[in-house]
């Protein structure tokens, strides 16, 4: 389970939120939701350490984050950024670098699971084989995606992970993210999008984080 107790952020001496508390149970699909500029990015971001809180504490698993070996933690907790970069070479490098990470070394690349990826996705067969860094926008995100699917995490936080998708590809990333979840009852997830569609299909409770600036 992730959890926030009581957690603050100050923006120039500022908060941006506080005293903002929340469970992720297993099985959980929580709809971040709150105005532009209202510091969702930065809550998912310091979810998983990448941005500091002022106040407050994180735990996955009972565990604060401070005590978690970050690679370790970010590896069951995947943060998937509204503007994922990558190295240079072919999507599957890419994707094959994250294999070589110690923290992931126990895990082995999973040619079926790509394979099936892929296709959930209806990519096009040399999808694989373009250059990561010249891929478009909407692009990005669907490698971002598959990439963390890949790493068989337990829990997504996803930073809307459509924003630059076409509609037929919207449905799929969906329907993928829909069948991961489902797959594993111990698996949860965090979706911020201003799609309120999407939210309201995808989730099934609300964090509204404008009321705790
Ligand atoms: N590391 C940082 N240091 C200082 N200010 C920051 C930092 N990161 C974000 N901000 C500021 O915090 C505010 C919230 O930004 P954030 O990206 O979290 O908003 P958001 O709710 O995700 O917005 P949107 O819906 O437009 O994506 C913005 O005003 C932003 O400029």
């Amino acid at each position: 389970m992730l959890a926030a107790k009581n957690i603050r952020r100050l923006i120039d001496g500022v908060p941006i939120w506080s005293g903002l508390s929340f469970k992720l149970k297993p099985g959980d699909r929580l709809a971040l939701r709150g105005p532009s500029g209202s510091g969702k990015t930065l809550l998912m971001r310091s979810l998983v350490g990448l941005d500091e809180i002022d106040g407050g504490e994180i735990l996955y698993d009972g565990r604060s984050l401070d005590d978690w070996h970050l690679p370790d933690y970010r590896r069951r907790v995947r943060y998937i950024p509204q503007d994922a970069s990558f190295i240079t070479g072919t999507v599957k490098d890419s994707i094959s670098l994250f294999f070589r990470f110690k923290a992931n070394r126990d895990l082995q690349l999973d040619e079926y699971l790509l394979d099936s990826l892929t296709a959930q996705l209806q990519l096009p067969a040399n999808f694989l084989e373009k250059t990561a860094d010249r891929l478009s926008g909407g692009e990005k995100q669907i490698v971002a995606l598959i990439r963390s699917l890949m790493l068989q995490p337990e829990v997504l936080l996803l930073d809307e992970p459509t924003s630059n998708l076409d509609e037929s590809m919207v449905s799929n990333a969906e329907q993928l993210i829909e069948h991961w979840i489902r797959q594993d009852s111990s698996r949860s997830l965090i979706w911020t999008s201003h799609d309120t569609r999407q939210l309201d299909c995808m989730t099934n409770q609300n964090l509204h984080i404008s009321n705790y600036g």
